[in-house]
């Protein structure tokens, strides 16, 4: 199948769980939507049977084809978006690069890499100018949205009418997007709730309940901004859905991955073997040195992500962690703006 060259084809690059649910989103909003992926199967899948096995149990609308031929996805389509995991932005994308035109891209990916934030890496390897690209980030669990639960997001660019327009192409009836011009604090908010799913995934795990989650969450949510305040971004978009919104989504659902790999880690797996049980990628575990080097370059402390690290590439024990973090000094309560706390 191939795209129409009009102005509602949009080109996925990446269909896993989240890029799948997005095209059916955009697709009830009223496109026509290509998907790329590199997996023959999928291609068969949805082509043939409007199926993708990282949606089980889902019905694609028939507005939905895919390719896996990158320059297929891309060649008719008047929108792009990205919907890789982060380790893959670059390889996926390297093709394609300087062949974007002054077509709108929108990222979907969460997270940090290197220092560099996906918005970056993404413009970089694509050969975007400055505000082509725009970023999706909020409380967006792929499998609630496919069944058309009713969900809100975040789109951010700095120049607000770009984000408006992607508002317009993906706004349906179970899916609302508010607008931002706060990339960084969309970026941050998108990459930390993951780490600090992981520490509140370990604790379930465990057995520990919900005082635990709540202690968690909330000290998350004190890390995430004072990173995000070091970084230039707005203390509101914290409070806000691409904030507290996705961090009590992703801590708080067995349907995320981030949470299921960390109370895979709570229950006693290793991390290869929470890696290997895991049915997505849990960006989380991807991410989490880069955010305390990012936070550490800045002085800021972070000592949830820093305990996540351990446990992710140090061998300690989810036990362990626990007991580091309640051993902690004193502190005040609230969401101090200092940068150490
Ligand atoms: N799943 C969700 O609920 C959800 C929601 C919001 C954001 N996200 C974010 O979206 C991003 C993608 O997540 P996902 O859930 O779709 O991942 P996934 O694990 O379900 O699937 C990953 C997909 O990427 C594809 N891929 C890997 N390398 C590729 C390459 N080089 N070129 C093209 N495709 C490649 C795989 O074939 C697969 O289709 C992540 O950053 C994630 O944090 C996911
Ligand atoms: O399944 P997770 O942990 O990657 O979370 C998915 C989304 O980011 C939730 O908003």
């Amino acid at each position: 199948m191939t795209s129409q060259n009009n102005s509602r084809t949009v080109g996925i690059i990446g269909a896993g769980a989240w890029g799948t649910v997005f095209a059916q989103v955009l697709a009830d909003a009223g496109s026509q939507v290509i998907l790329f992926t590199p997996e023959p199967d999928v291609v068969d899948s949805i082509n043939g049977y409007h199926t993708s096995r990282y949606v089980p149990a889902v019905t694609l609308p028939a507005q939905i084809s895919a390719t896996g031929n990158l320059q297929e996805c891309v060649e008719g389509a008047k929108r792009i978006v990205v919907a890789v995991p982060s380790h893959a932005v670059e390889s996926a994308l390297s093709p394609l690069f300087g062949q974007i035109g002054d077509r709108e891209v929108l990222s979907l990916v969460k997270g940090v890499r290197g220092g560099e934030f996906m918005s970056t890496i993404i413009s970089r390897t694509l050969g975007l100018a400055e505000h082509q690209l725009s970023v999706l980030s909020g409380p967006n669990l792929a499998i609630e949205i496919a069944a058309r639960q009713p969900a809100n997001t975040v789109i951010a660019n700095p120049d607000l009418e770009r984000a408006k327009g992607w508002a317009d192409v993906c706004a349906n009836a179970y899916f609302r997007p508010y607008l931002s011009t706060d990339v960084r604090g969309c970026e941050i908010g998108g990459i930390v709730k993951n780490v600090i799913a992981l520490a509140v995934g370990a604790s379930a795990g465990m057995g520990l309940g919900t005082n635990t989650r709540s202690a968690l969450i909330t000290r998350g949510l004190a890390e995430m901004t004072r990173l995000g305040m070091a970084m230039g971004a707005q203390q509101e978009t914290f409070l806000g859905l691409a904030g507290i919104g996705d961090l009590v989504t992703t801590c708080s659902s067995e349907l995320s991955r981030n949470f299921t790999f960390g109370s895979n880690l709570g229950k006693g797996l290793s991390v290869s073997q929470a890696k290997v049980a895991s049915k997505g990628v849990a960006e989380g575990a991807q991410c989490c040195q880069d955010v305390l080097d990012l936070a550490n370059s800045l002085g800021v402390e972070m000592p949830i992500t820093e305990a996540v690290v351990d446990v992710i590439h140090h061998g300690h024990s989810a036990r362990q962690m626990g007991e580091r973090l309640l051993g902690r000094p004193r502190k005040m309560d609230g969401v101090s703006l200092q940068i150490v706390d």
